[in-house]
């Protein structure tokens, strides 16, 4: 049988296995230093960890993508994906915290993801981080460390 493209959807049947990255800086999608003074001005642990609650309840009630995370809940508790994200953007933004779920690949990899989404929620978070009066600056530095991960949450071309 000809060998899979390489872009064919990572939940393919034929698609190899995918493993998962457990946990770490790389599986929270660290690629270099952490901005200065980003951790600080979304408010430390505590900040952060309320813009995370208000971005994912926010999301739940978008139409565009809140059927996906109704679905997830049907497994998984809403309070362990905010503080899995909380984690995540506390890692990511130089704060001391360890991040203990999966790389983004394999969080991802069964959602069937596509652009449109992928946008719905960076403006979900946009609109938690105005809500919080996080200035615009600071908010773009956020996003900046996020948009890369694009390339392995959509699987959905
Ligand atoms: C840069 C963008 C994104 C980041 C940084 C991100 C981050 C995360 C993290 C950290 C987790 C938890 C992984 C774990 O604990 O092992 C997760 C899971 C999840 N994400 Fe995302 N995500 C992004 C985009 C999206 C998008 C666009 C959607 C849907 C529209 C989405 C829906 C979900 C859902 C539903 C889960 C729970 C998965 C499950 O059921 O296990 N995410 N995400």
């Amino acid at each position: 049988a000809p060998e899979p493209a390489p872009a064919a959807s990572a939940a393919a049947a034929d698609a190899p296995a995918l493993v998962p990255i457990p946990g770490g800086p790389e599986a929270a999608g660290v690629r270099g230093p952490a901005p200065e003074g980003l951790y600080q001005a979304l408010g430390e642990k505590a900040g952060i960890a309320a813009l995370m609650g208000d971005m994912v309840d926010r999301a739940l009630k978008d139409p565009r993508i809140g059927p996906m995370f109704e679905n997830s809940f049907k497994q998984m508790r809403p309070q362990a994906l905010k503080d899995s994200l909380a984690a995540q953007i506390c890692v990511l933004t130089g704060g001391p915290c360890e991040y203990e779920g999966t790389d983004m690949k394999y969080a991802h990899a069964q959602l069937k993801i596509d652009k449109a989404q992928f946008n719905a929620l960076v403006e979900v978070l946009q609109d938690a981080m105005d809500a919080r009066g996080i200035p615009f600056t600071q908010q773009n530095r956020l996003l900046a460390l996020l948009a890369p991960m694009h390339r392995d949450i959509i699987t959905v071309r």
